[in-house]
């Protein structure tokens, strides 16, 4: 199995080119169910769950072909063609892999009038229900079944008239299933306390270039109105402001400078306040956004939740970058209840960190030292890399497939800002 090898004490300097953004680019795949017609995304990154999907979505009879295939092109395309769907079931062996597949559920019912998707089950950084996704789906006119491990999902009359349904939690997964399923509607849908996430808006703005009708665009009440069908088009996926903002932490603990190239700062400004707090300089350029580490870090108080709030995807970076502050930071984790998988691990390296439920206290420290590191999600690994590149000596950070799905070419967009990192294989 692949492992990441860095070599700790470089200042990094430079440029890196942003990605598509992978938490868009899976609500953005499956609405190529929701049509007859081709579905082009652009600006597609190279990840392992884009992959996934795509051998789901072939599952489900959809023909995927990608276009741009040579390693840093920019200009990566998936046609998704569902002229013909061949199957509503999404099976267990593909589910379990990525747990955004379940967002075929709601496209796939709109579009076929049922839908079969095994239960995703829970993950390391907690239990993850879909209770949220079902209960809209049966407020728009859904019957749900729960059986062998899957949920069915049907529309009595063939199609589901819509309706009105209030999120008691904001849900991403769960409004971007209600928003798909309500755009083939007979009817109207509104959805109330729906999440406001960059990525549901980048949604959105596709459905509409697919012929949606939507209303609220960007805030917590989506009125969709349902139409009879919904027509091709060719969208470009926004940029990913996770792999900007950890990349931002790259520079931080490193007391670097670094330009997130294509960055789009509109969609990160919680991530670009906290690192103003810590007394980094945030600029605007003309390609994107630069991150200037000026003095050692102040320390930091961040309390996670939906957007505009401070996401939970970007906690595990910063908690890794202030284990370098001068002083003690405050982190609590409001979103997933265990999503501190990455403290034991960077005490192995030499953090000093106390957690208590869903809150820990970073003591910042002089120096880190490198270590054989192991991590059990995407966001830990990397808060592992980052603790890697200021870290004394070498530090192997094991599972690199967690990486794999959420960072393209880390390795490469490290070391072309001055990083000593490689990827290993290890037969
Ligand atoms: C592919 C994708 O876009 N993943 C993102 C998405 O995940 P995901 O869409 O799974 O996360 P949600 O926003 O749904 O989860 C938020 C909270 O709601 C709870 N909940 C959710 C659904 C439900 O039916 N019942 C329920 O109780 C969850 O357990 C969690 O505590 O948003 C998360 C929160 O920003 C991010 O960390 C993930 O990177
Ligand atoms: C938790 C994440 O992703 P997923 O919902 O795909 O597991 C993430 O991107 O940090």
């Amino acid at each position: 199995m692949d492992s990441i090898w860095v070599q700790g004490g470089k200042r990094l300097e430079g440029k890196i080119p942003i990605s598509g953004a992978k938490n868009a680019v899976l609500t953005l795949i499956p609405c190529a169910l929701l049509t007859e017609e081709k579905l082009t995304l652009g600006n597609l990154p190279r990840l392992a769950d884009v992959d996934s999907f795509s051998h789901l979505m072939n599952e489900l009879g959809v023909a995927t072909a990608f276009a741009g295939r040579k390693a840093g092109e920019h200009s990566r395309k998936i046609t998704l063609d569902a002229s013909e769907i061949a199957s509503t079931v999404a099976p267990y062996e593909l589910v379990r892999k990525m747990r955004a597949s379940i967002l075929v559920l709601g496209p796939m019912l709109a579009r076929m009038g049922e839908s079969t998707v095994s239960l995703p089950g829970g993950c390391a950084i907690g239990d993850r229900p879909i209770d949220l996704h079902l209960r809209a789906l049966e407020a728009m006119g859904a019957e749900i079944e729960l059986a062998e491990g899957y949920v069915k999902a049907v529309a009595p009359k063939g199609k589901l008239p819509g309706g009105e349904y209030s999120f008691p939690v904001v849900s991403v997964g769960a409004t971007e299933n209600a928003v798909m399923a309500a755009t083939l509607c007979t009817g109207e849908t509104n959805l109330f306390n729906a999440a406001r996430e960059p990525e549901i808006v980048d949604l959105c703005n596709c459905l509409v270039a697919m012929g949606a009708k939507i209303e609220g665009i960007g805030s917590s009440h989506l009125k969709i109105t349902g139409v009879e069908a919904l027509h091709g088009a060719e969208y470009e996926v926004m940029p990913d402001r996770i792999e900007a903002g950890s990349y931002a932490c790259a520079a931080g603990i490193t007391g670097g400078s670094i330009e997130l190239v294509g960055a789009r700062a509109k969609d990160m400004l919680a991530i670009t306040n906290a690192l103003v707090a810590t007394g980094m300089l945030t600029e605007f350029t003309t390609d994107g956004l630069k991150i200037t580490a000026t003095d050692k870090l102040r320390p930091l108080a961040v309390s996670t939740a939906p957007y505009p709030g401070f996401p939970t995807d970007m906690q595990a970076q910063f908690m890794s970058m202030m284990c370098m502050a001068d002083g003690e930071s405050y982190f609590e984790e409001t979103i997933f209840e265990n999503r501190f998988m990455h403290v034991p691990e960077l005490r192995r390296m030499g953090a000093n960190i106390d957690t208590r439920a869903r809150s820990a206290i970073v003591h910042g420290v002089d120096k880190m030292t490198g270590a054989k590191v192991m991590a059990t999600d995407l966001r830990a690994s990397m808060s592992l890399v980052l603790a890697g590149l200021v870290a004394e000596g070498e530090t192997e950070v094991l599972r690199v497939y967690h990486l794999d799905r959420g960072y393209e070419r880390l390795e490469e967009k490290l070391a072309g800002v001055g990083a000593t990192i490689e990827r290993r294989s290890g037969g």
